[in-house]
């Protein structure tokens, strides 16, 4: 085991550095014969306590941040400062560092990773690599789909994901790093290649407490960069500069606004995509939304950072389908425009809104659809309620994923944000499947309905539980 804690410091309490190791685990209950249990103290738990539970299930190695006041014959304990932030090594080591093998690139930003990451595997296949992702919506090896319940995984899976694409002989692996999963070190052990930065705006102050460590959750990504690694922002966004500072990779910047090494003009706006000019090249792209000419520079910027041709790129990228649950239109036989996309923020929902109204014609009505999560941020409820109503003609306020909370109580925080004025063309309908049916019922030819929130999620976490919901399949019932 003495390999795995490389580049850590550590102290041996009891047993010996040449006990075998099987497997790196986490969560006591994974463990088996002969593994590691790397002991951390979580935000809800202190696998502290798990010990013992680890030990009966055959781990012989255990990596702690406090002295236990007894100790099992046989059994190696390691102490180290801080484990979670070890955890990364301990695994990337364990795996035979597969960062050194495939090239990682990071993307963060409250906004916008999963519709980057999503294009740059699907870029970097098309240009003819192996490519690995990793996404809130899923991870995926090549085609292969490996179910996924975090934005960013825990640091052990992370590492074993990756070893999964070195097997696959994958060239890239592009992947989001949520604020959680930077704090919590779930990304020690990786050697980037380079790092992404699309925006920051209100979200996860609940975690953070303020936007300040919010933003500094962020910087801590490029903050850490190596010399040799790109760092790429957005410097249209005025944190752009900021995760600069201090960073030793090296620079680059794209914008729509300012002067960038990569700089682009939104060209034309509708329901089937956009035109852009990049860098003095003219395209068209099949994503929609003025908010989405960001994602389409940051993943041209990237692959030309990462020393790909220029045209090929945009031919390539022009090709290119939104990832799911990210701006999805059905339109009904009567000719009512449903769209689901996944704004969970108030900054997403005013661009998705903004972009809505920026496409329909006149007369075209917007009647949207929306909840918050529970156990998540609650500042962000009241303006996301008044965000729908001020850019929308009909709202149904309904529930998101409550989680532990009360859909009632959220309700209520997010009713706090509507104006008596706006209360007359508000409706509150906690039951989403209702909702739903509530906004097709009152919609008229030609009007716009807007499910946002929820994007690709097929469940409505309630209690812990993941009932099936799906969105998209509700939209589709209810039109017809
Ligand atoms: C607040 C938060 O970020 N929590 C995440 C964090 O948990 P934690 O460190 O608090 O873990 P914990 O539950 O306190 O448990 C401590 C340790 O005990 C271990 N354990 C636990 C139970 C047991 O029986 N045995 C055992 O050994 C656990 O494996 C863990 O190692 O680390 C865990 C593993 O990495 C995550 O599963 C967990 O995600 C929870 C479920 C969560 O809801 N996270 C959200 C907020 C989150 O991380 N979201 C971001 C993205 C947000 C976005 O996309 O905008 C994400 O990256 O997904
Ligand atoms: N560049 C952008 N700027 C602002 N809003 C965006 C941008 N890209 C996407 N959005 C909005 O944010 C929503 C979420 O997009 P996406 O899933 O790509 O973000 P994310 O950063 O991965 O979110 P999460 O934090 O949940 O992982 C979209 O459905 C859209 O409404
Ligand atoms: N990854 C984000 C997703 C939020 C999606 C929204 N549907 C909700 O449940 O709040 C989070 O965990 O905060
Ligand atoms: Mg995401």
């Amino acid at each position: 085991m003495a390999q795995l804690l490389k580049g850590l410091e550590y102290e041996l309490i009891q047993g010996d550095l040449s006990q075998k190791v099987s497997d790196v685990q986490l969560d006591s209950r994974k463990l088996t014969e002969d593994s590691l249990f790397i002991a951390i103290k979580g935000t809800a738990l202190d696998a502290h306590k798990f010990i013992p539970k680890a030990i009966e299930l055959g781990a012989k190695s255990i990596i702690l941040e406090d002295t236990p006041s007894q100790f099992v014959e046989g059994i190696t304990y390691i102490k180290i400062n801080t484990t979670s932030q070890a955890a990364g090594i301990i695994a990337a080591n364990f795996y035979d560092n597969p960062s050194e093998k495939v090239k990682v690139v990071a993307v963060t930003g409250t906004n916008g990773k999963t519709t980057v990451v999503t294009l740059l595997q699907n870029l970097f296949i098309k240009l003819g690599y192996n490519t690995g992702a990793l996404t809130t919506i899923e991870n995926k090896i090549n085609d292969e789909i490996i179910p996924t319940k975090l934005t960013t995984p825990d640091p052990v899976t992370l590492q074993f994901l990756l070893s999964e694409m070195v097997k696959k002989n994958c060239s890239y692996c592009f992947m989001e790093a949520s604020s959680h999963a930077i704090v919590q070190g779930r990304l020690q052990g990786i050697n980037l290649e380079g790092a992404l930065f699309s925006n920051i705006s209100h979200d996860h102050l609940d975690y953070h407490g303020t936007m300040k460590e919010y933003i500094n959750a962020k910087k801590r990504l490029f903050d850490t960069l190596p010399k040799k690694a790109f760092a790429l922002v957005n410097i249209d966004d005025k944190r752009g500069n900021v995760m600069l500072q201090n960073c030793r990779a090296k620079h680059y910047s794209f914008g729509l606004h300012s002067m960038a090494n990569f700089k682009g003009k939104l060209i034309d706006n509708t329901f089937e995509g956009i035109q852009m000019d990049i860098n003095g090249h003219d395209a068209w792209f099949q994503l929609i939304g003025s908010f989405n000419a960001y994602n389409v520079i940051s993943a041209y910027a990237t692959a030309i950072c990462l020393g790909e041709d220029e045209f090929t790129t945009l031919q390539a990228l022009s090709e290119l389908k939104p990832a799911k649950g990210r701006f999805e239109q059905i339109v009904s036989k009567n000719n009512i425009r449903g769209i689901i996309d996944y704004a969970h923020t108030p900054d997403a929902l005013e661009n998705v809104l903004e972009t809505i109204r920026d496409i329909r014609e006149e007369g075209e009505r917007i009647i949207t659809v929306i909840g918050c999560g529970g156990d998540r941020d609650t500042s962000k409820r009241p303006i996301m309620a008044k965000t729908a109503a001020m850019l929308s003609e009909e709202v149904i306020l309904t529930s998101d994923n409550p989680r532990t909370e009360k859909p009632e109580d959220i309700l209520d925080e997010m009713e706090d944000g509507i104006s008596p004025t706006q209360a007359r063309r508000t409706q509150l309908i906690l039951d989403r499947k209702e909702a739903i049916l509530k906004a097709v019922e009152i919609a008229e030819p030609r009007d716009i309905i807007l499910l946002a929130g929820k994007g690709h999620e097929t469940y409505q976490e309630i209690n812990g539980v993941r009932h099936h919901f799906d969105d998209k399949e509700e939209l589709f019932k209810a039109f017809n």
